[in-house]
């Protein structure tokens, strides 16, 4: 059986040797290729030595020579302006395409939207099984509590994250405003401050943590009168992230063209 061929950009990144690794344990995907940015000091480097792999005969290419280079999928792990020039090589090319970069604002998740007329994508903001579980939990707590609990998503990340918050404190905070007939663009408050007044029950709130070198946790919290619950979940490695990423890889290959989500992937739907 042939192998079904990924390219990962941002191959030198946190995420991006990870994924090199974890392409390198999945059955069968094979690495065709890797990207950074063109002034990167990791072009021409073996993308699986970097990785702490065995060399895999794979240089690091400049992304601009990205469309020189055969590939399936492009698992991407970058930020949202390469993420979108990466989005355009594929459409380009009828590549299908896995992205988990957080911080788009609404035009490029248009731009997302319109590619996956075009081509198949996975896109969501985490990727680990855990996370995706959690959602639906998230959703069935704030079916079951609705209007009688005060809901605040907390998360912390490491010190080099540079969006806040986290696209997954924002995608929980989406599944749990939907469950309660709310739009999170009205009801979200991010972080207070100076005299805020009492809280309003119908809002949701965001607080966020940047410290040192955790990995990814998020809570949340429905807090009542005389109990609360709390839901969370903590990733202790980025491996989650990134063999939940070549799962996607495997899935969207070859998939007719449309936007998926990782319940897609995870039969969670
Ligand atoms: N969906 C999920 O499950 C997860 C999502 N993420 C998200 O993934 C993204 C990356 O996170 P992380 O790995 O920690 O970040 P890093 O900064 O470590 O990695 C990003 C990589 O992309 C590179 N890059 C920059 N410009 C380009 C370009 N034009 N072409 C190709 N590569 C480029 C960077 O190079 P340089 O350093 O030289 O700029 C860097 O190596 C973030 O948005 C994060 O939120 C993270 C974990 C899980
Ligand atoms: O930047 C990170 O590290 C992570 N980003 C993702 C997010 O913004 O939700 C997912 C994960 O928590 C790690």
């Amino acid at each position: 059986m042939s192998h079904i061929k990924v390219a990962i950009n941002g191959a030198g990144g946190r995420m991006g040797r990870n994924l090199v690794s974890a392409c390198v344990a999945a059955d069968g995907l094979s690495l065709s290729a890797a990207f950074e940015a063109a002034d990167s000091p990791f072009i021409g480097t073996d993308a699986g030595s970097l990785a702490g792999e065995q060399a895999l005969d794979v240089a690091i290419a400049a992304a601009d020579t990205r469309r020189d280079h055969a590939f399936d999928v492009l698992v991407d792990f970058t930020r949202p302006e390469p993420s979108l020039v990466a989005l355009a090589d594929c459409r380009a090319m009828g590549a299908a395409m896995v992205i988990g970069t957080t911080g788009f604002d609404e035009a490029q998740i248009a731009e997302i939207d319109a590619a996956a007329g075009d081509i198949p994508l996975v896109f969501a903001p985490n990727m680990s099984a855990g996370v995706n579980l959690t959602l639906k939990l998230l959703e069935m707590a704030a079916r079951a509590l609705g209007d009688t609990v005060d809901i605040e998503i907390i998360e912390a990340h490491h010190r080099h994250k540079v969006d806040a918050p986290s696209g997954t404190a924002l995608k929980m905070g989406e599944v749990v405003a939907g469950a309660l007939g709310r739009n999170l663009d009205d009801c979200a408050v991010y972080g207070r401050e100076g005299h805020t007044g009492e809280r309003d029950r119908k809002t949701i709130g965001f607080e966020t943590i940047r410290a040192g070198d955790i990995v990814g946790e998020h809570t949340v919290l429905f807090a009542g009168d005389g109990e609360r619950l709390e839901i969370s979940h903590k990733a202790s490695s980025r491996t989650t992230f990134a063999s939940g990423a070549m799962r996607a890889a495997a899935w969207v290959a070859g998939r007719a063209p449309g936007r998926y989500d990782m319940p897609d992937v995870l039969g969670l739907r």
